[in-house]
């Protein structure tokens, strides 16, 4: 039965929202904690020829054996803060009250200090993720808009707003048909979100 909370956003690849994971004051103050405890980096990367640094801060996290290979440099994790392993828990519970038997052995989180912080097009489709990836984005802080795109041109591009304490599940398909972006905003607020996922080690 479908949750009262939940959008649903596409059937096929299969989309949605569930609108509260954590509750409040939990969700606040876990935002507040990931942002002034973790050691957020900002790696640069090669792009067309040319090293960047990346347009916002990251965390890679998870269990020591999933190691995650991005833009053709190797990340290994850091241990499981005990506020995202919550959050992971939150995460497979509530998947598993939609039906969904879930796990997820890593995490990408991403801090976005200000509208202008961004990611750029790309879907999370790498080898070691599998054929078919679910990847559940838990998002924390100032709302704002991850931008969906068809990879075979035709249907048109649409926004997916992302409020705090929310979580978008991209399900079968999402990632081999559609790709995603945090395009910058004028929008002004911290947002942090966490992208779990399942490493096949
Ligand atoms: O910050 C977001 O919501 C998007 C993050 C994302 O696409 C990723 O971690 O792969
Ligand atoms: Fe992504």
């Amino acid at each position: 039965m479908p949750c009262p909370d939940s959008h649903l956003i596409l059937a096929l690849p299969s989309l949605y929202r569930h609108d509260v994971l954590l509750g409040e004051p939990a969700a606040g103050s876990a935002l507040a904690c990931l942002n002034e405890t973790l050691d957020w980096q900002q790696p640069r990367l090669r792009l067309y020829g040319r090293e960047h640094p990346i347009p916002r801060r990251q965390v890679w996290m998870g269990d020591a054996d999933a190691r995650y290979r991005y833009s053709g440099q190797h990340f290994s994790p850091e241990n499981w803060h005990p506020v995202v392993m919550d959050i992971r828990n939150a995460v497979i519970e509530r998947l598993g009250r939609a039906g969904i038997d879930a796990d997820f052995n890593s995490v990408l989180l991403n801090r976005y200090a200000t509208g202008q912080e961004r990611m750029g097009w790309h879907s999370d489709d790498e080898p070691e993720l599998g054929p078919d990836p679910l990847i559940a984005a838990v998002s924390l802080g100032c709302e704002r808009p991850l931008r969906f795109r068809w990879k075979h041109k035709g249907n048109a591009a649409f926004n997916v707003w992302l409020p705090h304490d929310s979580l978008l599940v991209m399900g079968a398909g999402v990632q081999a048909r559609l790709q995603h972006a945090l395009l910058p905003r004028k929008l002004s607020g911290l947002r942090i979100s966490l992208t779990f996922r399942l490493i096949h080690c």
